[in-house]
């Protein structure tokens, strides 16, 4: 039903495409003329490229698996690897929904944001390819592989849903690659929001990392979103279905609602996952369920400057006091409850750069 109504809701209606035509066509409500939209160099691969890239979707190719898609690893033409996401819960009207995707992520040009380097829609369920986070998730590195999630149908998922990737390096992310991090994710949502995007997603599984600990930010599926705008505009009232993953991400109140501060709050809960090593809802720690949460938990302590009982016990005494609590503020400016006193991703750049970023005696960046 939800995918129906996003659907219905979606304003791009499409033919479908024909296997022998590798031209896009988008074909609008009143309008059915033939243009080619997908620009900037974002190709389609035909079928046969898409399993020879994946190995016909191997198993062992296996990389990870979301709420809505399963990843693989790739080796495009010329041998780039990439990331394919297959999209696996995509509703029937999946073609066009995608192209308006496609054409969307091939104007994003941000070394922050993960690029799209091809899509396929004719061979079976839709595909995306992205470039490949060779280090995993943020989620990964600070918190271990997420546990495998249930299978599309609702069968449990195969052992083999976890990242096959080595284990997590928790122990090697310092404070620098955390400071690091942090202003990579944040200039990317910086750029989003500048190009009239809002992400609803951010997370620390949004947080890709390459080698360096670099960053980028994970696109946000479209399905996703038309989903969880149309449920807003049918349920004025009624709280929108959070999944296990997101939990703890979103300030209540803002469940129903949506835009950029919100991603600025989710950016909040992600610096203090960065800070504390701790997830943003874990029900497996002490205290009252409210403790349970990430920031119910840290923002009285940060509040009050007690940033040294919340910081990641991992780092030891390997990070400097003033800029752990300053970087603490910095979320709890995200956390406002208001979402107007929250900044803008711009100004949490600035505020990184300018009270975080380690820098040598002679100003360069650590
Ligand atoms: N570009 C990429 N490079 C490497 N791994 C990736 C990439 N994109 C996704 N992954 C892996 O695949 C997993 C599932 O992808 P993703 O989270 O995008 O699926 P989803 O169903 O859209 O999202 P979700 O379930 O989080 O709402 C990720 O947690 C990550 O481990």
């Amino acid at each position: 039903m939800g995918w129906m109504n996003a659907a219905l809701l979606g304003c791009v209606m499409c033919s479908s495409s024909k296997d022998d035509d590798d031209s896009v066509e988008i074909a609008r409500p009143g309008n059915r003329r033939r243009e080619v939209a997908i620009a900037a160099g974002v190709p389609e691969l035909t079928p046969r490229e898409l399993k020879e890239a994946t190995a016909k979707f191997s198993a062992s190719r296996l990389i990870g698996r979301g709420e809505h898609a399963e990843v693989f690893r790739a080796t495009l033409r010329g041998g780039r690897a990439a990331a394919a996401k297959r999209l696996i819960r995509a509703p029937p009207a999946a073609a066009g929904i995608l192209r308006e995707q496609v054409a969307a992520a091939s104007k994003l040009r941000h070394e922050n944001v993960v690029r799209l380097l091809g899509y396929s829609i004719t061979a079976g369920l839709p595909v995306l390819l992205y470039e490949l986070a060779d280090v995993g998730t943020l989620h990964d590195v600070l918190h271990g592989t997420r546990p495998p999630l249930a299978g599309p149908r609702g069968a449990p998922a195969p052992a083999s849903t976890s990242i096959r990737r080595p284990p997590p390096a928790t122990a090697t992310l310092g404070w620098e690659q955390r400071v690091r991090i942090a202003l990579d994710a944040a200039a990317g949502l910086a750029y989003l929001h500048a190009a009239a995007v809002t992400h609803r997603g951010v997370r620390s599984t949004s947080v890709l990392l390459f080698q360096g600990f670099r960053a980028k930010i994970a696109e946000h599926d479209v399905f996703k979103q038309k989903q969880q705008l149309a449920d807003q505009d049918l349920t004025q009232t009624v709280i929108r279905y959070v999944p296990d993953t997101e939990v703890g991400y979103y300030h209540p109140m803002e469940l129903m609602c949506s835009g950029r501060k919100m991603d600025v709050f989710s950016f909040g809960v992600v610096l203090l996952e960065l800070l504390t090593g701790r997830k943003p809802h874990d029900n497996t720690l002490p205290g009252t369920r409210v403790q349970q949460f990430l920031m119910f938990w840290a923002r009285p302590l940060l509040a009050q400057g007690r940033v040294e009982e919340c910081i990641d016990p991992k780092l030891g005494d390997q990070y400097p006091p003033a800029g752990a609590l300053k970087l603490g503020r910095i979320a709890l400016q995200c956390l406002q409850d208001h979402p107007a006193s929250r900044p803008s991703m711009d100004t949490v750049v600035r505020l990184i750069n300018r009270d975080v970023v380690v820098r040598d005696q002679r100003g360069a960046r650590v």
